[in-house]
């Protein structure tokens, strides 16, 4: 079942069961109004909601036409988002490129962040920021949606807690990341608003690709409309969301509608960081590791963080390469300085 998420003029939207093919959407207001609604609900909600998507197949539910660019992040705000960095990869790579040291224990002790779920970008919003000086940094990522998950949950309970999955663009700022982690608190200012796809699936639409935990399928990942990454989201995530949620839940209760990410996609291929895509290989979710690459290679990073116009798309295609979840696609825009109030 693929469910996504209209605006309308309220903060949360209104839920519709969408087509497989991502062409047409079916009302399912008389049933649950929100996303956050259905899950709150989900064992008398879903089997409605999956009976209205076998009649979205075969023709018996009225429908209307989907269209990505109306659709909201799923979740257009969330009680919690939760960010892992499952591909330890990726995390070893951005530490070296900006001269840090990553412990040993984050191969084996997952890493998660918190961050801010008040209001998400839509998938086509752009990404508005005051300075390219920031560093503006794409994160290609798979993310969750949890049911509820007791405290102490087991990372094979928390399997069986995995309502739907989602792409995200966990956009990043790399040039503040150093000073706010050397504080000691965390991400804050250098992670703003992430976006989602326009739909969100249910584990069983992905047959084989889908092993409980995670995602066997390339992440596409284009910059200006030019092939960035391709890496496989089931290969080298050294932590699965299972283990990602028990994690998270170790010493809390979650709530239905908690979203946990995997962290930036990232393949480490014959015992090295990979390739770009240029070069024949699986190339990268986010230009850290490209720069990364870059600097091993030439002595410097050639690849520039994200311009003013530059423009980032993340989907993620079926064996027969339509398109699962609709495509994240952003283009970076100077914030003016209004205050929005
Ligand atoms: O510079 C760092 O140490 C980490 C930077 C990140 O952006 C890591 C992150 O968000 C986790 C991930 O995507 O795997």
């Amino acid at each position: 079942m693929k469910l996504a998420t209209l605006k309308d003029s309220t903060r949360d939207g209104r839920l519709v069961v969408v087509s497989r093919d991502l062409t047409r959407c079916s009302e399912v207001g008389h049933i649950a109004r929100t996303l956050q609604a259905a899950l709150d609900d989900w064992e008398h909600v879903a089997p409605r909601l999956a009976l209205i998507a076998e009649g979205v197949e075969t023709g018996a539910q009225p429908t209307i036409r989907f269209h990505e660019h109306d659709a909201t992040s799923p979740l257009p705000r969330a009680y919690q988002w939760a960010d892992g960095s499952a591909y330890v990869n990726h995390v070893e790579l951005v530490r070296k490129a900006r001269g840090a040291e990553m412990p040993a224990s984050f191969w084996t002790d997952p890493l998660i962040y918190q961050g801010g779920s008040d209001a998400f970008l839509a998938p086509r919003d752009p990404i508005v920021m005051a300075d390219e000086a920031y560093g503006i940094d794409m994160e290609g990522e798979v993310a969750v949606i949890t049911g509820d998950v007791a405290m102490g949950a087991s990372p094979e309970a928390a399997r069986g807690a995995i309502r739907l999955v989602m792409l995200v663009n966990d956009v990043s700022l790399r040039g503040l990341i150093p000073g706010e982690l050397a504080k000691g608190f965390g991400f804050f200012q250098s992670k703003p608003a992430s976006a989602f796809s326009p739909v969100a699936v249910t584990p069983d639409e992905f047959g084989d690709a889908w092993d409980g935990g995670k995602l066997h399928l390339p992440l596409l990942v284009s910059l200006n409309g030019k092939p960035f990454g391709k890496p496989n989201a089931g290969i080298d995530m050294t932590f699965d969301f299972g283990q990602l949620i028990a994690h998270a839940a170790k010493t809390r209760n979650l709530a239905a509608g908690t979203i946990i990410g995997s962290g930036t996609v990232s393949n480490k291929r014959d015992g090295g960081p990979g390739r770009p895509v240029e070069e024949g290989g699986d190339g990268y979710s986010c230009i850290a590791e490209i720069r990364m690459i870059e600097a091993i290679d030439t002595g410097s990073p050639k690849t520039p963080f994200m311009k003013f116009g530059d423009q980032v798309r993340i989907e993620m295609k079926d064996h027969a390469g339509h398109s699962i979840f609709g495509a994240i696609e952003q283009t970076v825009e100077k914030y003016n300085g209004a205050d929005p109030q």
